[in-house]
C-alpha cells in the first residue's frame, strides 16, 4: 500500500468526517447512532469526545477509525479517505497510521512489555526507528519493566504499555477509548498526563472518548454528543465547564451540574 505524505495532516488536520450518518438495523428497529455529523480534529491537538450514554461516542469513534464503515458520509485520516480503501488497505491504514488505546488495555498475556510494544511493528514486519523505542519507553517510565507480562503490572502499568504502543509507530492519529476507565484517579492521571505530553513534546494527534470531565479538562477541546449529533464545541475545557455542559445535555446528570457553579453566560 502506498501511503503518500500525509498531504492533510501537514496542513493542520488530522482527521476530518463530513455528513457522518450510522444506522443500525432497519424498519421500526432502526438505531441512527450517527445523524449528519461533520468534525474536524486538528493535527497536534488533544480532543475528547463526550456526551451522554447512547449518545453515539463509541459509534463515532469507530466511524473515525475505521474499525466500522458508516451508513453514510465520508472520513479522512491524514489524506486516506477510509470509504476508498478495501478492507485490506483499511487493515494496513489502520496497523500503520493510527494507534488505539482501549479501555482493557488490550495486550497480549504471554507476551513481555517490551514485545507489546513493539508488536505493532512487529506486525508490519518493522524496526523501531533508532532510539525512538527508548525514547517511548522512557517517556512512560517503564524502562525497568521491559521483560515482566502483564499479569505482573498494576493496570496503570498496563495501560501505559498500551500508549507507549500506539504512539511507537508514530501514527498520524491515537484514538483512546475510555483509556481511564478501569484505573484508579492517580494512574488515570498518569496516563491523561502521557497522552498531553505526547501531543506537546511529539506533536502527536490524540482523540479521546471519555465520561469523566476531569479527564476531558486534560484536552484542549471537547466536543459534545447527543442523540447522534455533534451539539456542542468546547475549546480549552475545565472540569467545571464540562460538567455545566453536560448537565444540560443529558437530564440524569443535572444534579452534578448543581455541584457546580454555572459559567452559562460567561
Ligand atoms: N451494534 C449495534 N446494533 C444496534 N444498535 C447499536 C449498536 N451499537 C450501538 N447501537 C446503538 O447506537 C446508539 C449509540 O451507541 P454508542 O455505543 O455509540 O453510544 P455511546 O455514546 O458510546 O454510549 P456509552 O457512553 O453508553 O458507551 C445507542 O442507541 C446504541 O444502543
Amino acid at each position: 500500500m502506498s501511503l503518500a505524505p500525509p498531504v492533510h495532516v501537514t496542513a493542520g488536520v488530522a482527521v476530518t468526517a463530513h455528513g457522518l450518518r450510522k444506522q443500525y438495523g432497519t424498519g421500526e428497529a432502526a438505531v441512527v447512532a450517527l445523524d449528519d455529523v461533520d468534525v474536524t480534529f486538528a493535527a497536534g491537538r488533544f480532543t475528547a469526545i463526550m456526551g451522554p450514554s447512547g449518545s453515539g461516542k463509541s459509534t463515532l469513534m469507530h466511524c473515525l477509525a475505521g474499525l466500522d464503515r458508516p451508513t453514510a458520509g465520508t472520513v479522512r485520516i491524514g489524506d486516506a479517505e477510509l470509504g476508498r480503501l478495501d478492507d485490506r488497505r483499511l487493515t494496513l491504514l489502520r496497523r500503520d497510521r493510527v494507534g488505539f488505546v482501549f479501555q482493557r488495555f488490550n495486550l497480549l498475556p504471554a507476551l513481555s512489555t517490551e514485545e507489546n510494544i513493539l508488536l505493532p511493528l512487529a506486525i508490519a514486519g518493522r524496526r523501531p526507528e533508532p532510539g525512538w523505542f527508548r525514547q517511548v519507553v522512557a517517556a512512560v517510565g517503564l524502562a525497568d519493566r521491559l521483560r515482566h507480562r502483564p499479569a505482573e503490572l498494576s493496570g496503570g502499568q498496563q495501560q501505559r504499555v498500551a500508549v507507549a504502543r500506539a504512539l511507537v509507530t508514530k501514527p498520524w492519529v491515537v484514538f483512546a477509548d475510555e483509556p481511564t476507565g478501569n484505573l484508579d484517579s492517580r494512574a488515570g492521571n498518569e496516563v491523561l498526563r502521557l497522552l498531553r505530553e505526547a501531543v506537546d513534546t511529539l506533536g502527536q494527534t490524540v482523540v479521546m472518548v471519555t465520561h469523566d470531565p476531569t479527564a476531558a479538562a486534560h484536552a484542549d477541546r471537547v466536543v459534545f454528543l447527543a442523540d447522534g449529533r455533534l451539539v456542542r464545541d468546547l475549546a480549552a475545557p475545565t472540569a467545571e465547564r464540562v460538567l455545566d455542559v453536560l448537565a444540560h445535555l443529558d437530564p440524569g446528570a443535572d444534579r452534578a451540574g448543581d455541584a457546580v457553579p454555572s459559567h452559562r453566560g460567561r
